[in-house]
């Protein structure tokens, strides 16, 4: 992605959702930019016309890699931010702000998982759960195949993984074998946006490596970047795939976790939060109760107790992130009411040694 050979608005992943919040005066007057790389005090921005760099003001509205963003032709302002069509974002650790932006406008989230010891369902279905919430279309990538004693052990774990959602994309491959990841070519060609997450080591890397066929994203390498916390000025979010779409590769996205996003958790148990519809009693905590349909369900075998288990522990997980962010707010709140509270005593207190002055000059 060199600014010499720029890219088209439609390799940039410009579609109608995005043209059809623009309006006749901002046609002439802005250029429909994309957010490639984020700083800490700029971001670099790319558009049809190349790319180039902007200083968003403090009062801009939040920014993260991947928006869309409408500039001034000729001031170079940010004039508005498009509305995404996904989101991730993570609760932030000791930020003054609760979320922080990771990425927007991701297409797919390629969820790899090795064959083998890795190999864990609900792990995967955790990852499931957050890309449903941000709106993003889940695919699992089994790597290792070529590692596996048998085709059949092969085939069982796609059954597995395919059980957690029958729409859902699976594939197992060998990550070094190019053949077999051009299964996942159209999920990356001409404007889309992919990212890829999953536990260290499972091949994430040498999936990107075999797509690039170069040694650009050396394996290990981007392990640099996150053990100091940061990007690098070097590091580059977006990147071009010769496969004509663009990969989201911030380290962020390696750290995603489950806050406040009990609508996916819901959507990738969905069978379950029908179940419970059924139980006896609308706030059923399906343990001991009578007439519970989800404990029917998992004495008669339908249910499956690892996915019920893991189904209450990521609700209870991400309520509990949830949790700790209303309070993180309730304490700003309180934080901020103790300090009117001083900054009203000291004015008092001025009004008061003021009026003493006053009372003081007056006397004399
Ligand atoms: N045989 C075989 N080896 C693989 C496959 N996928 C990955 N590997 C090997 O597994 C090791 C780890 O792969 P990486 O691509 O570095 O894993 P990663 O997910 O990027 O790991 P992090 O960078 O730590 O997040 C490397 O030595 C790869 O060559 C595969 O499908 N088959
Ligand atoms: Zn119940």
């Amino acid at each position: 992605m060199s600014s010499s050979s720029h890219l088209s608005l439609q390799q940039l992943g410009w579609r109608p959702f995005f043209q059809q919040q623009i309006n006749l005066d901002e046609y002439d007057t802005c250029l429909f930019c994309r957010v490639v790389e984020q700083h800490r005090s700029k971001i670099v921005v790319e558009s049809d016309q190349g790319q180039f760099d902007i200083r968003p003001s403090n009062n801009a509205d939040p920014i993260c890699v991947g928006d869309w963003l409408l500039i001034n032709k000729t001031t170079k302002i940010i004039e508005r931010s498009l509305e995404r069509q996904s989101v991730f974002q993570r609760k932030s650790p000791g930020s003054k702000v609760d979320t922080q932006l990771i990425a927007a406008n991701i297409d797919h989230l390629i969820i790899v998982s090795s064959l083998n010891q890795d190999f864990n369902l609900s792990r995967i279905e955790r990852y499931i759960a957050v890309a449903k919430d941000a709106m993003v279309d889940p695919i699992v990538v089994l790597t290792k195949a070529d590692l596996c004693e048998n085709n059949e052990e092969v085939t069982n774990k796609i059954h597995q993984v395919q059980d957690l959602d029958a729409m859902m994309v699976t594939l197992a491959v060998n990550a070094l074998a190019y053949s077999d990841l051009e299964q996942l070519t159209p999920y990356c060609k001409l404007g889309q946006t992919i990212a890829f997450v999953g536990s260290s080591g499972v091949g994430k890397s040498t999936i990107v490596n075999t797509l690039l066929q170069t040694e650009s994203m050396k394996t290990g390498s981007i392990r640099e970047d996150d053990d100091k916390g940061r990007h690098t000025t070097t590091h580059r979010a977006l990147k071009s795939l010769p496969q004509g779409g663009l990969l989201m590769d911030t380290p962020g996205i390696r750290e995603l976790q489950l806050t406040e996003c009990e609508t996916g958790v819901n959507e990738t148990f969905s069978e379950i939060v029908a179940l419970a519809k059924q139980c006896r009693f609308s706030d059923c905590s399906h343990q001991t109760e009578p007439g519970c349909a989800v404990q029917r369900s998992l004495a008669n075998g339908e249910l499956d107790p690892r996915r019920f288990n893991n189904f209450q522990k990521l609700i209870k997980e991400q309520a509990f992130n949830s949790a700790t962010l209303a309070e993180r707010k309730e304490k700003d709140r309180n934080f901020g009411k103790l300090i009117n509270a001083v900054q009203n005593e000291s004015r008092l207190r001025k009004k008061a040694s003021n009026d003493i002055v006053v009372k003081f000059q007056i006397h004399f």
